[in-house]
């Protein structure tokens, strides 16, 4: 694969509303664009880190700092032929999988463009539409939260995700269920903020029919995730605490786990996503795509891989303009029908980047040649 040059920008783009979850809220989303340019064309991807190390160790600045001083040199330095090397060649810097997925990311789309497929089908996805849902943040109060269920509801989205954490979970699944009835599908996402000791609110909320409960627990845990599975008849779906194909493997055999949550950034990329992927497939455990806000590149990243047959769930990425006023890409990441988003077919991700918008957002720049 030919790859003359990559460039790295920090983008700082306003969110159209504050989110909140277990660990934290914002109002800004802040990320870096990686831009791999090779036999005139160029790969896009996006790094889902925050600039806080609250969802994961990971924030913007590590991810910068680990593309330009580990990342890039041995993209540069080792010849590769498809970008299935590229895991290999960053297998021997331990963990900062946001930044090794942002890069890897990249080197996809760009061979895909290279060889005029699209990402979905050079991953093995032949799904042409995919059905998502939407994840409702911490709200001031339930009121809040029901109007933002209505309105998604109202835009067909195929499956509510709301956030809880102690003080504000048992008391907002009632709300939703008294007010829109029991077949809506429904599911809480903690965030890791609960322990063991709040084995009582797990099994009052077990009685609410949700499609899963994600990540009660702490972000490293999969041993009393197990003894809580064994304990409620609700799905637990890991999100924070899956890292590779391994801990997905260690999780499905201790039965902490349900339901898995991919995100392409958390597991280091989509070579890794697509193995854990084919395990959950091979052990039917069915996945669904997490959103970590991202802008239109990422939010195509995540469709693409949507498009795998095991994606069975509906994921997290809902439409761009729910989240940005003037998003990154063009055409803008938009329903096509109730709940359910388009597969691009074109080369890549699919989606051409709108350089005006990007120059809107930019904080800084920074060129590498080999
Ligand atoms: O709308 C989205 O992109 C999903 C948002 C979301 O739930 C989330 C956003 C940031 C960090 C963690 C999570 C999560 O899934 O836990
Ligand atoms: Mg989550």
């Amino acid at each position: 694969m030919k790859i003359e040059r990559v460039e790295l920008q920090h983008l700082q783009m306003p969110l159209r509303f504050r989110f909140e979850t277990s660990f934290g809220s914002t109002t800004m989303k802040d990320f870096i664009l990686v831009s791999v340019y090779g036999d005139g064309e160029v790969g896009y991807a996006e790094s889902v880190a925050m600039p806080d190390p609250f969802y994961s160790e990971e924030t913007t600045d590590t991810v910068w700092s680990i593309l330009e001083k580990f990342l890039i040199p041995r993209l540069f330095a080792h010849p590769i032929e498809s970008p299935e090397e590229v895991e290999r060649l960053f297998a021997p810097i331990r963990r900062n999988n946001m930044a090794k997925s942002a890069l890897e990311g990249a080197v996809w789309d760009l061979s895909c463009k290279q060889k005029g497929i699209s990402l979905a089908k050079a991953l093995g996805g032949d799904k042409k539409v995919i059905d998502v849902g939407v994840s409702i943040g911490i709200e001031p109060t339930v009121d809040e939260v029901l109007a933002k269920v209505e309105r998604s509801l109202g835009d067909g989205y195929k499956k509510i995700k709301v956030k809880i954490k102690p003080g504000f979970d048992v008391q907002v699944i009632r709300a939703i269920r008294e007010k829109f009835g029991d077949d809506v599908p429904l599911m809480a996402d903690a965030n890791s903020a609960y322990t063991l000791d709040h084995l009582h609110i797990m099994k009052e909320l077990d009685q609410y029919g949700l499609i899963m409960i994600e990540q009660p627990l702490a972000h490293d845990d999969i041993v009393d995730h197990a003894k809580l599975q064994a304990e409620i008849s609700t799905p637990i779906c890991l999100d924070e605490s899956i890292h590779t194909a391994e801990d997905a493997r260690k999780a499905i055999e201790l039965g902490s786990c349900r339901i898995i949550n991919i995100k392409i950034g958390r597991v280091g990329g989509l070579t890794e996503a697509r193995r854990i992927h084919d395990l959950c497939q091979a052990n039917h455990i069915p996945v669904w795509c997490g959103g970590m806000l991202e802008s239109g590149v990422g939010r195509a990243h995540n469709i693409a891989i949507t498009a795998l047959p095991n994606f069975t769930i509906p994921g997290d990425t809902s439409a761009g303009s729910r989240y940005w006023e003037e998003d990154i890409v063009e055409p803008g990441v938009e329903l096509i029908a109730p709940g359910e988003l388009a597969v691009p077919d074109g080369p890549g991700i699919g989606y051409a980047l709108n350089q005006k918008a990007v120059g809107k957002y930019v904080l800084r720049t920074a060129h590498f040649r080999p």
